[in-house]
Formats: C-alpha cells, sequence, structure tokens
C-alpha cells in the first residue's frame, strides 16, 4: 500500500495524504522517504500553489510508530541522534516551501503528528479531534520541534500544560486557545480546506510566496526587519504583471488571471 498519497488538482493545490489508516497514520521510515521525495517534487514545481496534509480514516496522524520505539535495537545515542535529526527535518521540511500549506487535522494528531500539522501556515481541526503530546508519559524528551512549535502557537501556558501533563485537547478546544486556525464539524472540515486553498491559490503566485515566507516562523523579529523586508518585497510585487491585473481585475469587477510564479 502506498502510505503517502499525492493528489494534484486542477486548481493549483495538491493534497498529501498520510495513509496508513490502520495505524492512524503513524509515521514509519517508508513514509518519512515517500515524504521527503513528495516535499522535494513540490519545491521544484513552480505551477503548485498551495499544499494541504491530511490523514486517510479517522485519524490525522498518530505521529512516530510506536513499534520502531519499542524495537530501538542497540543503536548508539549519537547514531540516534543523526537518525532522529534526519526524521525531523525531512517531515519539517514542509515548512521550507515557499506556497502556502495547510494541514487538516480531520482527527487524532498526536506527539509527532500534531508537530508536523502546526508545521503548516493554516490549521483547521475537525472539532472533535484529539490534540496531544504524551512524549513525557511514553518517557520520551518531545521532538519533532515540539519545544518550538507548542508554545509559538498557543503560548506558553497551554504549551507546558500539553507538554507536562500531557492534556488532551480537542479541536474546538485547540481553536479556542490560538493552537489551531479554526475548527469545523469533522463532516464538513476538508471540503471548508479545500475551498480556504483553492482561494489562496487563486491569489497572486509571487505576492503569496513572498508573503509566506515573511510569515514563516512567526514573522519578523522587529519592526526594522518587517519594514526592510517589506521595502524590497513590496516593490518586486509593484514591478510585476500580476499587480496590473489584480487592479484590472479589481476595477472590472471580474477574477483575476495571474501569470506563473
Ligand atoms: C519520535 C516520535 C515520537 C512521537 O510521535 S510520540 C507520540 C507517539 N504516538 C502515540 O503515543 C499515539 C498512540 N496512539 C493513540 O493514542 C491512539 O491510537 C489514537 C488517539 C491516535 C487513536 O485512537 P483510536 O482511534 O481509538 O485507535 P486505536 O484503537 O488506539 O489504534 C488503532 C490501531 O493503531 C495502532 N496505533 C495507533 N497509534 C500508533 C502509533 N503511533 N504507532 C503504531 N501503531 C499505532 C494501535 O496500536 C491499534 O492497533 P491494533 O488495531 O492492532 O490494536
Amino acid at each position: 500500500m502506498n502510505e503517502l498519497l499525492v493528489d494534484r488538482r486542477d486548481d493549483g493545490v495538491v493534497v498529501l495524504t498520510l495513509n496508513r489508516p490502520d495505524r492512524r497514520n503513524a509515521m514509519t521510515e517508508g513514509m518519512t522517504e515517500s515524504w521527503r521525495r513528495a516535499i522535494a517534487d513540490l519545491a521544484a514545481d513552480r505551477d503548485v500553489r498551495c499544499v494541504v496534509v491530511t490523514g486517510a480514516g479517522n485519524a490525522f496522524c498518530s505521529g512516530g510508530d510506536l513499534s520502531w520505539l519499542a524495537e530501538r535495537g542497540a543503536e548508539s545515542v549519537p547514531a540516534l541522534r543523526d537518525r532522529m535529526l534526519g526524521f525531523y527535518r525531512t517531515w519539517l521540511a514542509i515548512a521550507e516551501l515557499e506556497v502556502p500549506t495547510v494541514a487538516a487535522v480531520n482527527g487524532a494528531a498526536v506527539g509527532a503528528g500534531l508537530c508536523l500539522a502546526l508545521a503548516c501556515d493554516l490549521v483547521y481541526a475537525a472539532e472533535e479531534a484529539r490534540l496531544l503530546a504524551p512524549f513525557t508519559s511514553l518517557g520520551l524528551h518531545p521532538g519533532m520541534a515540539a519545544t518550538y512549535l507548542l508554545p509559538r502557537a498557543a503560548g506558553v501556558w497551554v504549551a507546558r500544560e500539553m507538554l507536562l501533563t500531557g492534556r488532551t485537547l480537542t479541536g474546538a478546544e485547540a481553536a479556542s486557545v490560538g493552537l489551531v486556525t479554526r475548527a469545523f464539524p469533522r463532516e464538513s472540515l476538508l471540503g471548508e480546506v479545500l475551498e480556504i486553498a483553492s482561494r489562496t491559490a487563486a491569489n497572486a503566485p509571487v505576492a503569496t510566496r513572498l508573503t509566506k515566507v515573511a510569515l514563516a516562523g512567526g514573522g519578523h523579529a522587529d519592526l526594522d526587519a518587517a519594514l526592510r523586508w517589506e521595502s524590497l518585497a513590496q516593490p518586486v510585487t509593484m514591478a510585476s504583471d500580476d499587480m496590473l491585473e489584480g487592479l484590472a481585475a479589481q476595477r472590472e469587477r471580474r477574477a483575476p488571471r495571474f501569470g506563473n510564479a
């Protein structure tokens, strides 16, 4: 079975579906390798406008495959360090894509699976989805940038509760504390996300890529850095045909027809 499904839609949206529903889409080495190739392909493809990540079946992703952890073998700490760094970097390469990325958290998002969702630019969850990061109850230090991604998304108090006590949030609770962008009823989640992704994909590609890059990682560190970036990036878009097309479309009350990235 293909553990990662890649669906390229006509509107420039690509849907990546983690596909091990019987194991709640737990990450294996095979899935990780498929992910590495898929992200590299997307990074090189100028026709891609937006990437959606979701899970097959009733879960988003249950994190690292527990059977791999249980059968850890005799690997040394330095060897495990290299392996884990490679694992984290492969999955979090989604954060390096220049196009907007959207997580559709259709069900449980656990540990590294939750971090994968939080590495996306927008995160929408099913209201009843369970979101948790139970590393320490498994005897593990958090990984997959959990100690960075959770406080950044939800603030220190919620992040500490999730990482120290193992608190589980529903999708609705996660939306109310700002851990995710918004929650939808499970049955309408994917439709809503595809609609949002399609709208995002219809915006001017260069302006969208530059905006995504500016916002990645939480935005610029200070006012001056933001002004310096914007005073370079905004003129790039002012000089583009896309801006003329956007203005004409607004004037003529029609949808814009933008060029390629
Ligand atoms: C380096 C990375 C570290 C981390 O990511 S730490 C976090 C590790 N992940 C977890 O601790 C999650 C463990 N799983 C769960 O808590 C639950 O599952 C869920 C909340 C995700 C879903 O619950 P439900 O829908 O009730 O499913 P179910 O009956 O618990 O599981 C169905 C089958 O899926 C297997 N499974 C679930 N998660 C994993 C996993 N992470 N790795 C390997 N297998 C998993 C189960 O064992 C079971 O299997 P069977 O049907 O044979 O009993």
